[in-house]
């Protein structure tokens, strides 16, 4: 799914009027639509529930005037509240207009705020995407008022005060929503941590925005869903053998941190891969030939960390880092590796530690390698701490773009720049998997996808970010959010690869009849 900016989304509105034939009012009655009918199917609402329909001056207002006409139509007692301004826009008149006399209507005021009941439902209606600076004011007041409300909050389109695409100053007025429902595509804002407060749980509600005017908007940032996916991961052929998809190379493990080795290991074998091979330091060997006996262990000279590049012919891919430490010895095997390797690699963990205190070394990164730093690897990388969620996306694209690589910023929507400057939000995932080893498991399973050359480098990391982040939904199916391990995860990566195979089930043709048969 692509995610526009709020210039983008207006000019969505217009082409898709024009391409249906419709005008904005009866794309505003979609809005509504699709709003009561999730009210209805969501909430099961009481036939008394008192519903608070506070309305901006703008079309967002616009939206909230026409809900509450449907909900009135359908049985209900919705009471609206205006925000005073000097103009409104013609779709907000209109839907003035047309609101039934029986619903009461209040202009708010500085003294006149509401008093909301038990149980009220509000709808926030004052501004969306045409919000052009931060709230201040009667607008400001009304905001504070609401969010220390026990009221339940529900958000037109965007939490009023938020920007569809770009940060506002620290302190802002902003609704502190319990639902956002927004119109067919996400907004840049629903996917960043420092938003999470303001915009609650996300829902899009379709309303027949124009697919081929979607189709032809350039964007930087898209959402990446299962149906995107489809097709993208391959079927093993009926004739394949271990060669077909490759034999890895991961460098991984130290003195205490063996477990990372082992569960990039294991993530890996999982993933799919033909052969695997995992350097590990000599304290190591027997741990990992007990717990993943299908990895092939190939011992360092040290005892404790890897001190030594092992031959690299065989491999075709390599990844380094879960685990490693960072000794000396150890940054040297990541310095030989950049500068010899001629197969894909996956950087991680203390190997980005490593870069990040050696910054030369960034320099000799081979073109199209995989790096998954957490904030705080991504941070040492750039010697630069972020001023907000925004700026540290854009150091991402800018990291990606001049090192030419694939970078995936970890977090709840893991978010891949390309070298192109293309950012791809990951969509899968729960909270359950913020615990030590998960990135451990991602990197084994990236590896696993890049050793297959049948899948290009971007979508190698795609497949991989999505599949990683929904074996862990299945995994938290059976063990809840706090008892899931990384273990759980790599124990779900075939059921989540396969949906992706499953996915692009081609339907055979039933077999034709003879004929005359
Ligand atoms: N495709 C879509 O996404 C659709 C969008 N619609 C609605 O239209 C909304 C956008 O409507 P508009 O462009 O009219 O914008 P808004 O309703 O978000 O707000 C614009 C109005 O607020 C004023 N304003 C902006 N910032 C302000 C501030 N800080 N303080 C006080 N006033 C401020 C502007 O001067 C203007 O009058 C969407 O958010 C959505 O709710 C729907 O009606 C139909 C379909
Ligand atoms: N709240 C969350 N929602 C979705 N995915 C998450 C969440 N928290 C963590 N993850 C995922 O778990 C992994 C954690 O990686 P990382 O921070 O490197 O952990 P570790 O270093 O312990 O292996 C990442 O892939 C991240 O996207
Ligand atoms: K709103």
């Amino acid at each position: 799914m692509k995610i526009l900016s709020a210039a983008q989304t207006r000019a969505l509105d217009e082409g898709t009027m024009k391409a249906q034939g419709i005008t904005s009012l009866e794309l505003m009655e979609r809005a509504a639509t699709a709003l009561l009918n999730w009210l209805l199917d969501t909430l099961h609402p009481a036939a008394d529930t008192p519903f608070h329909i506070l309305c901006g001056p703008g079309n967002n207002g616009g939206d909230g005037l026409a809900l509450a006409r449907r909900l009135h139509q359908a049985g209900y007692q919705p009471e609206v509240w205006l925000l005073p301004a000097e103009k409104t826009s013609a779709d907000y008149t209109s839907n003035l207009q047309r609101l039934p006399a029986a619903v009461p209507r209040h202009e708010l005021h500085a003294r006149h705020l509401p008093t909301f009941p038990a149980g009220a439902v509000v709808l926030d209606a004052l501004f969306g995407t045409g919000l052009s600076r931060p709230l201040a004011g009667l607008a400001a007041q009304v905001v504070a008022h609401l969010n220390d409300s026990q009221a339940l909050c529900i958000a037109v389109d965007m939490p009023s005060g938020l920007l569809a695409d770009a940060p506002q100053p620290a302190g802002s007025a902003i609704v502190q929503a319990h639902y956002t429902l927004s119109f067919e595509l996400p907004k840049m804002a629903f996917l960043l941590p420092q938003n999470a407060d303001f915009v609650g749980e996300w829902e899009l509600l379709p309303i027949g925005l124009e697919s081929t005017v979607i189709h032809k908007l350039a964007v930087d940032n898209c959402f990446i869903e299962e149906n995107f996916l489809a097709g993208r991961y391959p079927r093993r052929p009926k004739f394949s053998h271990k060669g077909t998809f490759g034999h890895a190379l991961l460098l991984a493990g130290s003195q205490g941190k063996i477990g990372a080795a082992v569960l990039a290991s294991r993530a890996c074998l999982r993933g799919g891969v033909g052969l695997l091979t995992t350097r590990i330091p000599q304290v190591g060997y027997d741990i990992l030939q007990t717990t993943t006996p299908e990895a092939m262990c190939l011992l360092d000279p040290a005892t404790d960390y890897i001190s030594e590049l092992p031959d690299l012919q065989p491999y075709a891919a390599i990844g380094i880092g879960p685990g490693l430490g960072q000794e000396d010895a150890s940054r040297e095997v990541l310095r030989r590796l950049l500068e010899t390797a001629k197969v894909p690699l996956i950087i991680d963990a203390d190997a980005l530690n490593l870069l990040g205190a050696n910054r030369e070394l960034l320099k000799l990164l081979p073109p199209d390698t995989l790096l998954t730093p957490h904030p705080k690897e991504f941070e040492r990388l750039t010697g630069e701490p972020a001023r907000d969620d925004y700026h540290r996306l854009e150091q991402l694209r800018q990291f990606a773009r001049h090192h030419k690589c694939f970078c995936v910023l970890k977090g709840a929507y893991s978010a891949l720049a390309t070298p192109e400057g293309q950012v791809y939000f990951n969509s899968t995932g729960n909270p359950g998997m913020a615990t030590g080893g998960s990135g451990d498991v991602l990197t084994g399973l990236l590896l696993a996808l890049r050793a297959d050359k049948r899948l290009s480098a971007c979508n190698a990391a795609l497949i991989g970010l999505y599949a990683h982040g929904r074996a862990g939904d299945l995994a938290v199916q059976q063990t809840g959010e706090a008892g899931l391990v990384a273990g759980d995860i790599v124990r779900f990566i075939g059921p989540a690869l396969q949906e992706l195979t499953d996915a692009d089930l081609i339907t055979e043709p039933p077999l034709s009849p003879r004929r005359g048969g």
